[in-house]
């Protein structure tokens, strides 16, 4: 046994289960993330017509909202995909892409956060400090917050949201307000591409399907898996696309390869 059984457990489960994971998420990404939800055996859905919401949602056994991409006039949509999870007591993850960025981007990620139940909300440093109403410096996609102790940062935004924060970074940090996770690994290559946080977001989505009655631990086994899958990926590629590939092929084989998880995790320690 080592330390991370558990996060195979919720990988064998997650392929035994083959959990579908709702997307409203942005089209930069949407195909990464289609693709990086099926490569660790679960399955992608995304669907933004309010009509068919309580459908897709029946069968899903996670939403995620992305608001990479989000207009105006969509999102009420974003609200009713969020209030049919909320029934069915789904877990409902929000990447607040861009919070910070723009007052539209910060003001609909508080609308949503103020108006659902929001199990897990995953963003970098900047973005999650934005919602925790922290100062930045620098400007737009550099802009970094002025408190640079995430650690801080995700507790504090847990705490007001009382959810799971997962910030991320070149070290990732898991709050639920009272206990802080520091995460460490992955490759810097993971910043030259873009979506590598969207891509995460379906990952965490997918370990809350499994891991519903601990989003705790569902968060911390899904930064832990993508750091290692980021550092698999650089080992088989030194350049952003190929590296891009490779994440995709990476998740695949560590989640499909007990010894390949085994090696990676037994060098970290
Ligand atoms: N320099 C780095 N070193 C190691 N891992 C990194 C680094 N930068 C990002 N990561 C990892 O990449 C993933 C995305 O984190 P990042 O903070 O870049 O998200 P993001 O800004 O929301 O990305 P995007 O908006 O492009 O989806 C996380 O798993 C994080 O741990
Ligand atoms: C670059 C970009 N712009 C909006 S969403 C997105 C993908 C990374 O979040």
């Amino acid at each position: 046994m080592n330390d991370y059984e558990w996060i195979k457990k919720i990988l064998q489960k997650i392929k035994e289960r083959k959990p579908l994971i709702h997307h409203l998420t942005n089209y930069v990404v949407m195909n990464d993330s289609a693709n990086i939800t099926l490569a660790i055996g679960a399955l992608p859905i995304m669907a933004l017509e309010e009509v068919e919401l309580d459908d897709i949602t029946n069968m899903a056994s996670a939403v995620l909202l992305n608001i990479g991409t989000l207009k105006q006039d969509e999102i009420n949509h974003m609200l009713v995909a969020g209030k049919y999870a909320n029934f069915k007591n789904l877990p409902l993850i929000l990447d607040p892409v861009g919070a910070g960025a723009s007052k539209f981007r910060t003001r609909t990620a508080k609308n949503l956060l103020q108006n659902l139940k929001i199990s897990i909300i995953k963003g970098n440093s900047f973005e999650i400090a934005t919602l925790i109403d922290l100062p930045a410096e620098g400007i737009g996609v550099d802009a970094t917050p002025s408190n640079k102790n995430y650690a801080n940062i995700a507790k504090e935004a847990a705490k007001k949201y009382r959810a799971i924060v997962l910030v991320t970074g070149e070290k990732d940090f898991v709050s639920d307000g009272d206990k802080v996770f520091e995460i460490e690994g992955g490759s810097s290559l993971m910043s030259k591409v873009t979506g590598c946080g969207c891509m995460l977001g379906s990952i965490v989505a997918s370990f809350a399907a499994i891991e519903s009655d601990n989003l705790l631990m569902a968060s911390l086994g899904a930064s832990i898996f993508f750091k290692s899958v980021g550092k698999v990926a650089e080992q088989r590629s030194s350049l952003p696309g190929s590296f891009r590939n490779n994440l995709i092929d990476s998740a695949y084989l560590i989640a499909n390869d007990e010894e390949k998880l085994n090696a990676i995790w037994r060098e970290e320690k």
